[in-house]
């Protein structure tokens, strides 16, 4: 019996279209293997006839045709299978690097090109030199192919998982599918309570993106918490049970050394970083080095069989703005960069995961001396949390550090939900987080002028200045709130097309004003220009005449 055939296990899953939007598949040719992949996108369509086709994560749940036939029990579509089995080995490899160094543009790279809308062979030459990640392991056949890079849109990961407090396999499922539904592109499985190995077989058999995990958790779970009892071979075991159900990427916190904890003794918050705690017990219990670091090469072997992405952790982050930058931080970061170039030299394909909590000041540093020291391998940030001083608020304040970071060049961007510091987020903190983070990826997208980015805003924007409201909505990241926020005050059909909304009334609306003034240009056979022109002259006359005073009575 597999843990999906656990029938007391009945997860519901939200299913069907997003609001205003439904699923569309670009077909594209494999020259190579004449197959044709279906390439989704999330096509919004507009009032006056046209529509966008938007990037879209969240897999067959959101596609009418396809949802009913869901079965979580059985599993998505195992779309990759065939792909994965037809190819040869280059140089005994398999991974998404190796055939890239090889000159191979694989079905995974052509997916992702018409994805992003790129040329396959930007795809290709990224992934060779390591500057994107293609994190997608054999056997994860149901995930839909995605890249991490900084030369493409900025992505975003959920964390979900239970812990030993709080939630179950089937909140856990729904929370992956709810996450992805408003736009994960990955989510981690940071399950540390009960059945990890169920939960996550859940997880993966449902998920349309790619999973990462922290094999350490449940290799501590292994020896009922007590780092000092943890050895390699538990560790390695974990690896390879992990590896079998197809996670995609594996946080390592193989950076943290014996010489480096002494470094966090004066730290206001020491170390934050879970997986960094447990390697640092366990060094300084043995007095040894990390066998995550010993062992380093034996890892990048396993992980080369799988085409599994190491996601080297930041196990001395800072976790305090006093602690930003340090040297504990940056010891670490050397390491991550010696480490690097050691899976690049086993063609396994790694990103970095980094900070944490960084003032906004101290993180265009980051970025340099990341892309520096690991031969701008992908960076995965945890926001950065710009300030300490907002718990309840820190979705808020870690996306302002993740805009500002991910402008700099940090390809993925870890969400931070309303309850971080404060307790597991539920699924309502799940979509808070990760909506939250859409938008300070896009606004990087916009700023690095990604070809696509703007065109989104623009197709909003010119619907909010004509008054399409229902347009409007369909744009938005979030359209059930903003229309929800509509109608709580003027909820009447009729308001759905009128030229005003409750924050200024029928008068005052600026937009609708604006739109006088044109139709009065138009009327009077005058370009805006010389409207306004004729306006201002106008008004300036009525100025003088009223003795140029600046303020006047209210009854003017
Ligand atoms: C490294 C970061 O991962 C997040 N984190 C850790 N465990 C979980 C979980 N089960 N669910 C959601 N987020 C989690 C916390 O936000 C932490 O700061
Ligand atoms: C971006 C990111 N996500 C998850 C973790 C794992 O958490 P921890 O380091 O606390 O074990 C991490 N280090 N970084
Ligand atoms: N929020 C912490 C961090 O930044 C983790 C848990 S609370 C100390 O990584
Ligand atoms: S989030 Fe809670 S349990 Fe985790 S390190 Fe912070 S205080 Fe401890
Ligand atoms: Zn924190």
């Amino acid at each position: 019996m597999t843990a999906l055939d656990d029938r007391s296990v009945q997860p519901t899953v939200t299913s069907g279209p997003i609001m205003g939007s439904q699923k569309v598949y670009r077909e594209v040719t494999d020259p190579d293997s004449a197959r044709t992949l279906r390439v989704p996108h999330r096509r919004v369509g507009l009032d006056n006839g046209s529509h966008i086709d938007l990037y879209d994560t969240s897999g067959p749940y959101t596609d009418t045709d396809a949802a009913p036939g869901i079965d979580v029990h059985a599993g998505l579509e195992r779309m990759r299978e065939e792909w994965v089995r037809d190819r040869e080995p280059v140089d005994g490899a398999v991974t998404q690097a190796a055939y890239a160094k090889a000159g191979v543009i694989t079905p995974e790279m052509r997916y992702i090109a018409a994805r992003e809308g790129m040329d396959p062979e930007f795809v290709r030459s990224e992934v060779a030199i390591g500057r994107a990640v293609i994190p997608a392991n054999r056997c994860h056949p149901e995930s839909e192919p995605m890249i991490i890079g900084k030369g493409f849109l900025v992505k975003v990961n959920a964390n979900i998982g239970n812990s030993a407090v709080t939630s179950s396999v089937a909140e856990e499922v729904e929370k992956m599918v709810w996450a992805t539904r408003w736009g994960a592109d990955t989510i981690m499985d940071l399950s540390t309570g009960k059945r990890i190995h169920e939960t996550r077989e859940w997880i993966i058999r449902n998920s349309p993106v790619p999973v990462g995990t922290v094999p350490i958790y449940q290799a501590l779970e292994k020896v009922d918490g007590d780092p000092a009892s943890l050895t390699w071979e538990i560790y390695r075991d974990t690896v390879i049970e992990q590896a079998e159900q197809g996670v995609d990427y594996m946080t390592v916190h193989a950076g943290v050394l014996l010489r480096y904890v002494p470094l966090t003794a004066r730290r206001v918050t020491g170390i934050v970083s879970r997986g960094g705690s447990i390697m640092a017990a366990w060094c300084l219990a043995h007095h040894e080095e990390s066998f995550l670091y010993t062992r380093f090469e034996e890892l990048c072997e396993i992980f080369r069989r799988y085409d599994i992405t190491f996601s080297l952790g930041d196990g001395l982050r800072p976790g305090s703005i006093a602690d930003a930058n340090d040297e504990a931080q940056f010891a670490e970061l050397r390491t991550l960069g010696e480490l690097t170039h050691i899976a690049r030299a086993h063609d396994v394909q790694v990103m970095i995961e980094g900070p944490g909590h960084v003032p906004l000041h101290k993180i265009a540093e980051n970025v340099r001396l990341e892309e520096e020291l690991c031969g701008e391998a992908p960076f995965y940030t945890l926001g950065p949390l710009a300030t300490d001083i907002a718990p309840g608020y820190d979705h808020i304040t870690s996306a302002i550090g993740a805009a500002q970071i991910a402008w700099h060049g940090t390809a993925m961007l870890c969400y931070v939900t309303p309850k971080e510091h404060l307790g597991l987020p539920d699924r309502d903190d799940v979509k808070t987080g990760v909506i939250t983070y859409k938008l300070a990826a896009h606004s990087a997208d916009l700023a690095k002028g990604h070809p696509r980015a703007q065109e989104w805003d623009d197709t909003l924007s010119t619907a909010r200045f004509e008054f399409r409201w229902q347009d409007q909505f369909h744009l938005a990241l979030d359209p059930e709130t903003a229309q929800s926020f509509h109608d709580q005050t003027l909820p009447a059909e009729p308001a759905k097309t009128a030229h005003f909304c409750s924050m200024c009334g029928p008068k005052f609306c600026s937009m609708k004003i604006t739109q006088d003034v044109r139709r009065y240009a138009e009327e009077n056979g005058l370009s805006t220009v010389a409207a306004i022109d004729k306006g201002m002259r106008d008004k300036s006359e009525e100025f003088a005449d009223r003795g140029k005073r600046v303020y006047l009575p209210m009854a003017d």
